[in-house]
């Protein structure tokens, strides 16, 4: 019996036996805690314990490895089979091994961690994947039987035969002071993309699943006992008789737990459609037919490792309703076929259209079309999306300056706005959002990336499709992008040096072969339907408008292509000579320039998105720091490597060499000080002046940028920039030695800049040899009293005296 109440909040899922067959009561359990809560437990299920302690023993040689070497199989490797701390949460780490031979899957990540062989560790998961799969055959069985008598002989082969799984180990690693009463996430709210998932979770407990009211209910560990749950697959296709949970991790003891999640899913190719069966007459189809790989990659982010997807659920996913996604497909299974809309993932895909019920009695899908006049369906492919449905259905509107996104700007700008009303307030979305959709993840992005790198599933299944879908709908490939940030460094000549315009170049630089533009994600407004865009060849933009073609223009002329076209000659072959690479033994790296034409200034403003925790882990003996901090920025448009980060500094100080390196229309800006700079045996220096520059603070995928004053110094440092407490203040910057790192707010989260040590040793070396050699720019003034002396570097101190 599934049993609960106000007070308490353990459940008591249903056991099934599997060693005896099923009897009409444990039926009905089961098809009760299937509905109500997605989860049951199963016993004497044949995996030995003996098992699960090699698993741990080989879990625990894997996680206590640097960090270095796990991260070699990390999200920019090319296994991507590890996911370090802080991206599901700051607590949990977790490696993949894939099926079908999960032998090899398991032995390509120890080739690359371990030296020696270890075949012993791809035995034991190679034989822990093949049970797990053996399991997930017979529970999906089960669980068919109690959907309806007789619908596993009728369902199993026809639609389950073609499943494949894989599994994870998670290791959470708890903070020292972790409480049972607080709640620490080690895994954030989220559902399971599977069909099933059998978790194993150790004896520490901490597993918790959501209740329909909103409670959160321990699934308390029970030695010999395998937790199942429903996934969203099979809660699609199951038309809702099953539910995919949410559920999460909390961590209530400080000692590590291990976990390990075994994931059973459809084949990426296959339809998912409930049969008319499932649905039942009475009922209606409560899902559009979709095909499995692309509710996948709407969970998925286009940005590697990213797991902010989780939170969302098979009830946010909705194709696009394009009529260029629009595909009829034969459902195998049934052999009925089906209008389909093909969800395309590409930077655009901004407009989902939310699920609604649609479909006759008979489960005959029809096609509903978006609904434009209720803006507020319209919502971001981004982490806001099921809030903003929840929210939209109180009856509000969206505000007038949020626009629906129209495929002319920068998607991440639409982002950024769409984030800056619900912060301003202007638009009442709830509080916290994106903190707590963050610390969500699981079962995602990463997982499927991993899974596409092992074996052939992907190019399998891609094979499979390119039967069913014309090659118009061919997968999207977005336009390669110099920078996968938020935002791209200028190019030191825009669009507007040119002596054409879009329209005109894409009408007669025909040598510059722009790639073919992926269709229009959105049915073109009113005031829109006359524009016509030459590069989409479709209504809804011009083409002097059109981004994504703006943004192909850039790329060419960064890279040249475009010098011919460059009105003022002096410019010209500047771009391509500075993509060269970094000129010679020039501390500044010039990666792209721009005379500056905006400028954003920052305030002090508390911005709801700047009052976030910033949390660092607990640091084990052996990796802790001492070096200085020492990380790189953009400056102006310049990549400035050699920043040092200085708590003990007063004012930023920039030293000649950098300055000189800057463009003469950006040095023109600095203006004359009285400030002087003194150092440690009172040898004073008259800075150059004071300049504000624009300056970009960049962590993956992050970044802020700010107005910082910086004091010039005619001196030599081996750093280029040092950045005080000021500029940290502005940032919010917390600087932590001991990580070797730095974290600072944005609004898409909080931002983490590693010190990068090789270039420590470099400024170190640089140090010592201009500690010998004589500082020529270095005089004495004896006609200042310094008001305050601060150490800014291991050469400096400085005194501001205006
Ligand atoms: O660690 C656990 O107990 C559950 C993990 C989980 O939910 C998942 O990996 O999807
Ligand atoms: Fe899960």
């Amino acid at each position: 019996m599934v049993s609960s109440s106000c007070y308490e909040t353990t459940l008591n899922l249903p056991s099934v036996d599997l060693s005896k067959p099923l009897n009409p009561s444990s039926i009905s359990s089961l098809s009760e805690a299937c509905h109500q809560w997605g989860f049951f437990n199963i016993i004497n299920h044949g995996i030995p314990k003996s098992l699960y302690e090699d698993i741990r023993s080989f879990s625990n040689h894997v996680f206590d490895l640097s960090s270095k070497t796990k991260l070699k199989l990390g999200p920019s490797s090319s296994l991507k089979t590890y996911t370090p701390h802080f991206i599901a949460s700051p607590y949990f780490e977790s490696l993949r091994v894939s099926g079908p031979d999960f032998h090899s899957s398991a032995q390509d990540s120890i080739d690359v961690i371990f030296h020696e062989n270890h075949h012993e560790f791809s035995d034991i998961l190679e034989e822990y994947g093949n049970k797990m799969t053996e399991l997930s055959k017979k529970i999906m069985k089960i669980v068919l039987m109690i959907l309806g008598d007789g619908f596993d002989s009728r369902f199993y082969d026809s639609h389950f035969n073609n499943c494949h799984g894989y599994l994870r180990i998670n290791r959470y690693s708890p903070p020292t002071y972790v409480k049972e009463k607080e709640t620490t996430e080690g895994l954030g709210m989220h559902t399971d993309m599977s069909c099933i998932t059998i978790v194993y979770q150790d004896e520490i407990g901490g597993l918790q699943v959501k209740s329909k009211d909103g409670r959160w209910m321990d699934i308390v560990p029970s030695e010999g006992t395998l937790v199942v749950n429903i996934g969203d697959l099979l809660q699609a296709w199951s038309n809702d008789k099953f539910i995919s949970s949410e559920h999460r991790v909390v961590l209530k003891k400080p000692v590590n737990r291990l976990s390990i999640a075994f994931f059973w899913c459809f084949e990426d190719e296959k339809l998912i459609v409930a049969p008319n069966e499932v649905v039942g007459n009475e009922n209606t189809r409560l899902y559009e037919p979709f095909v499995c790989s692309d509710y996948l990659r709407f969970r998925e982010s286009n940005e590697e490792g990213k797991f902010e997807k989780v939170g969302f659920t098979v009830k946010d996913f909705v194709a696009h309703n394009t009529k260029n996604c629009l595909l009829s497909i034969k459902n195998p299974s049934e052999g009925d076929t089906y209008p389909v809309q093909r969800y395309l993932s590409r930077p655009a895909d901004l407009c989902i259209n939310k699920l609604a019920p649609s479909g006759d009695a008979k489960g005959k899908a029809k096609t509903i079309d978006e609904d434009l006049s209720k803006p507020f369906k319209e919502v971001l492919k981004y982490p806001f999306i099921r809030r903003i449905v929840e929210f939209s259905s109180l009856g509000h509107r969206m505000p007038e300056n949020a626009k629906i996104y129209d495929g002319t700007g920068d998607p991440e700008d639409q982002v950024g706005r769409f984030v800056g009303i619900g912060n301003q307030g202007e638009w009442p979305m709830p509080r916290g959002i994106p903190a707590k959709i963050r610390t969500s993840a699981v079962g995602t992005a990463n997982d499927r990336n991993q899974r596409f790198s092992h074996g052939n599933n992907r190019r399998r299944s891609e094979h499979k499709f390119a039967a069913i879908v014309p090659e118009r709908h061919a997968p999207y490939v977005p336009p390669q992008r110099p920078h996968q940030e938020f935002h791209r460094p200028k190019a030191i000549l825009t669009l507007d040096s040119l002596s054409s315009n879009p329209h005109e170049i894409l009408a007669t630089e025909h040598q510059l072969n722009l790639p073919q533009p992926a269709p229009l994600v959105r049915v073109p407004s009113k005031e829109n339907l006359n524009r016509y865009c030459d590069y989409h060849n479709e209504k809804g933009h011009s083409t002097n408008d059109c981004f994504h073609l703006k943004r192909q223009l850039e790329i060419a002329l960064e890279s040249g292509k475009l010098n011919h076209l460059v009105k003022d000659v002096r410019q010209r072959g500047k771009v391509g000579q500075r993509s060269n690479g970094p000129q010679k033994a020039k501390v500044i790296n010039m990666v792209q320039c721009h005379p500056p034409d905006r400028k954003r200034k920052t305030t002090m403003t508390d911005e709801e998105w700047m009052n976030v925790p910033i949390i660092f882990p607990p640091v084990p003996a052996r990796d802790l720091s001492e070096e200085a901090l020492v990380v790189e920025a953009e400056v102006e448009g310049y990549l400035v490597r050699r920043i040092h980060i200085d708590e003990g500094a007063s004012i930023e100080i920039m030293f000649e060499q950098c300055f000189n390196m800057l463009h003469p229309s950006i040095r023109s800006k600095l203006v004359e000080t009285q400030t002087t700079v003194s150092g440690f045996s009172r040898e004073q220096v008259k800075p150059l002046g004071k300049i504000e520059l624009d300056v970009c603070f960049r962590g993956a995928r992050r970044c802020r940028r700010t107005i910082t004053k910086f004091t010039v110094i005619p001196a030599p440092s081996p750093y280029n920039i040092i950045l005080g407490r000021p500029g940290l203040k502005q940032l919010r910057a917390i600087p932590s030695t001991i990580h070797g790192m730095m974290k600072f707010p944005t609004p898409w989260g909080v931002a983490t800049i590693v010190s990068q040590t090789p270039v420590v040793f470099e400024c170190r070396r640089e140090g010592k040899k201009q500690i010998v050699e004589p500082r020529e720019n270095v005089k004495m003034q004896d006609n200042v009293s310094p008001t305050e002396q601060v150490l800014i570097n291991p050469a400096f101190g400085i005194a501001g005296s205006e």
